[in-house]
This record gives structure tokens, C-alpha cells and sequence, in this order.
């Protein structure tokens, strides 16, 4: 059990800090801990966001658990030297393509949430997002125009296999939940999303027990507020899928809250390589208060448990001890309480 840990920037290192302790709190036997560089502060540090003895530390590992990367002192710096790129490099690097957001409520929780308890009841949502393609990963630049303008340009695309296999983990997940699957797109307009959604049906004859549903994504971050219970799982690609899985945060109560597991296809002793997150970022704004919501980071500790180590028990023991807290009332302060990011973090160990 070799975990690599990169707490990163901002509150990075505050929300590591507290799903390391729960996981040392299992005292699973084998489990080796090690620690690296990445984003603002390997840069500080190595003049690289992703120096190479942190990515040789990843393959080294059989998980990641990443915290966040971005600092506003880099913002000014080439694009390849941001601290960005390291989530970027090691999502492609390792062939992390297949990124699984789950959503769903805290009982308890309902009144957190920016919609009304009664819709905000119904979320248990799984958000199937791609990793390694998309505008994210196309060509890019600025030009000068012929006319003197400036002009920035990012190519979006997506190649038939890139949608194919994350449609199929997106189907399998389906199958193991509601079977119901929505594929949200822009195929009204963009030539990538009509190849998406072509592949998508293609892949749907394979599995004719799943409810397939196309929808656009304005529709769909609209019903995303609307009746969030309508979903099931979704699938869509890396530019969607970052924008609508935050959305989905506020509907279930806090960014502080969603968790996240990227996986590719090599396999562990017990399960799939991965790399675990919260879907936040480094939130520079209460960065060093001591303020952070560190539960996010404990359930992506959870799912590591269960994906790449195949710990179920000790995973759902997690997600128990987050959700009793929650129910108890322990409350951040992106939640409206005053409980700090160390007294989360004892709330979840003392109820494991
Ligand atoms: N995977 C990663 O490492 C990601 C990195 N980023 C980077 O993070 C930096 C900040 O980006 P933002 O757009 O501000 O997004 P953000 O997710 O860091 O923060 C957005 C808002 O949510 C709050 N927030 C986030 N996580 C929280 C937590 N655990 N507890 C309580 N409040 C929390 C922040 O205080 C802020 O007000 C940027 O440099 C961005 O590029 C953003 C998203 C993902
Ligand atoms: C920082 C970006 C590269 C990605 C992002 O916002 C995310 O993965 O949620
Ligand atoms: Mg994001």
C-alpha cells in the first residue's frame, strides 16, 4: 500500500494533513506513506510544478492523494511553469482519464444546500467526467490578427476512443446504480459534442438495461438546479464536467464537501491506480486560517480505500464518520459554523 501524498498550495497542505490522519488511523498493515512536491510550492521550491521526482513518486505509488495547486503569486508566470500544470501533467502523465464526482446529500444537511431542502433531499448523483481530453489539453496560443487585435485560442477535441472509454466506465457505473445515464454535450452547436454524442449512442448498444438521456449542458446545469434528483449518473467531457461538478457542490451544501477519484487502466494489487482530490482548489482566500473544509479531502480518501486497495469496510466507515458529523452538527465555516479545519478532522476520527 504505497500512498503518495502532494499537498500542493494553499489549503492543500491544511486538508491533507486531515485525511492522512484518518487514514493512519486504520493503521493498515503495508501502508506506506511518502510525501512530495507539486504546484506553487514546487515551483518555489525546484522552479517546475511537476518536477520529475514527483512524477516518479507517483508511478512509484500505488495511489496519489492530491490536495490542490494554484498560487496568485504564480499567476504572472509562463503558462507551463503555473502551478496548475501539475494536476494537468500528472492526470496525463499517469493516463488518469476517468474522473468520478460523486454528489449526494447529507442527511441533515438539507438546509445547507443553495436550493431548497426538499430538492436538495433527492441528490445522489455521480458526475463521470474525462480526464485527458477536451480544450483543456488542445492546442493553444495567443495571435496577433491581421488587424492588430489579439487573440487567444484553444482547440477542443475529442477522438472517438477518448469518448468511447469513458463512456463505457459511465455505463458500468450506471449499471451498478439507477441505471439511468445522461450524457450532457453541445451538439447543437459543436462539432466535438456531435462526435461525443455519435460514440455515446454507439456504446449505448452495449448496454441496453441503462436509460441513456442526451442533454445539452445549459439545459443541463439549469436541471441541475431544478431537480438535481433526476440524475443519476453523467457523463461529459473535462471542460463540462469541471464547470458542473462545482455547481453540483452548492446543491449538495459546500465545495468543502465533494470528493474525487481519477483512474486510467493500470491495476494494483487490490484495485485501479488512482489519484484522489477534493474538487476544490487551493483556495487562496482563507488559505493559512486554519478555516478549510477538510472533509472533501477525507471522502477522497475513502474512495482511494475502495478503488485502488479494495478496502470497502474502511471506506464506508469513512464516509459513516463524515456524514454522522455532519448529522451531529460539526459545521465548517463553509457550512455557517465555527469548527476549524483540525477540529473537523478529530469531529471524523472520533466517530470512525
Ligand atoms: N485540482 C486543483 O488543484 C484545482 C486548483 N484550482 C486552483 O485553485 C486556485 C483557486 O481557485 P478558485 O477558483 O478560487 O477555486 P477554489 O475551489 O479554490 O475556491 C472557490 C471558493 O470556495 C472556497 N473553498 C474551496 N474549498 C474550500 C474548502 N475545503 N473549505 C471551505 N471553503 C472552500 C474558497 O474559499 C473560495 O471562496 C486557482 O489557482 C485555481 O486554478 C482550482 C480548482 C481545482
Ligand atoms: C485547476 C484545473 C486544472 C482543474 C479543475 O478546476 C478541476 O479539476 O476541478
Ligand atoms: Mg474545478
Amino acid at each position: 500500500m504505497k500512498i503518495a501524498i502532494f499537498p500542493g498550495d494553499g489549503i492543500g497542505p491544511e486538508v491533507t494533513r486531515e485525511a492522512v490522519r484518518v487514514l493512519q488511523a486504520f493503521d493498515l498493515p503495508g501502508m506506506v506513506l511518502f510525501e512530495g512536491d507539486v504546484g506553487g510550492a514546487a515551483y518555489h521550491r525546484h522552479g517546475h510544478p511537476l518536477p520529475a521526482e514527483t512524477l516518479e513518486m507517483a508511478r512509484a505509488a500505488d495511489a496519489v492523494l492530491f490536495g490542490a495547486v494554484g498560487d496568485p503569486a504564480c499567476d504572472g508566470l509562463e503558462r507551463h511553469l503555473r502551478p496548475e500544470q501539475a494536476i494537468l501533467g500528472l492526470r496525463a502523465e499517469l493516463g488518469l482519464f476517468a474522473n468520478l464526482r460523486p454528489a449526494t446529500t447529507f442527511p441533515g444537511l438539507e438546509a445547507m444546500s443553495a436550493l431548497r431542502p426538499e430538492i436538495a433531499r433527492a441528490i445522489d448523483l455521480l458526475i463521470v467526467r474525462e480526464l485527458n481530453g477536451d480544450v483543456y489539453f488542445g492546442d493553444k496560443g495567443t495571435r496577433t490578427l491581421d488587424d492588430g487585435r489579439r487573440q487567444g485560442w484553444d482547440m477542443m477535441a475529442y477522438a472517438e476512443d477518448e469518448v468511447r472509454r469513458i463512456t463505457h466506465v459511465a455505463f458500468r457505473a450506471a449499471r451498478g446504480r439507477d441505471r439511468r445515464l445522461v450524457s450532457v454535450d453541445k451538439a447543437n452547436v459543436l462539432e466535438t459534442s456531435q462526435l461525443w454524442r455519435d460514440v455515446v449512442n454507439e456504446v449505448a448498444a452495449d448496454y441496453p438495461e441503462v436509460a441513456l438521456e442526451h442533454m445539452y449542458v445549459d439545459n443541463a446545469a439549469m436541471q441541475l438546479v431544478r431537480d438535481p434528483g433526476r440524475f443519476d449518473v453523467v457523463v461529459t467531457g473535462n471542460l463540462f464536467g469541471d464547470i458542473l461538478s462545482d455547481q453540483a457542490s452548492m446543491c449538495v451544501g459546500s465545495i468543502g464537501l465533494l470528493a474525487s477519484a481519477s483512474l486510467g487502466e493500470r491495476r494494483t494489487a487490490h484495485g485501479t491506480f488512482g489519484l484522489y482530490e477534493p474538487i476544490h482548489g487551493s483556495a487562496p482566500d482563507i488559505a493559512g486560517k486554519g478555516r478549510a473544509n477538510p472533509m472533501a479531502t477525507i471522502l477522497s480518501a475513502a474512495m482511494m480505500l475502495r478503488h485502488s486497495f479494495g478496502r470497502e469496510a474502511e471506506a464506508v466507515r469513512i464516509e459513516a464518520a463524515v456524514a454522522k458529523a455532519l448529522a451531529e452538527g460539526v459545521r465548517g465555516a463553509d457550512l455557517g459554523g465555527d469548527a476549524g479545519t483540525e477540529a473537523v478532522g478529530d469531529a471524523v476520527l472520533e466517530r470512525l
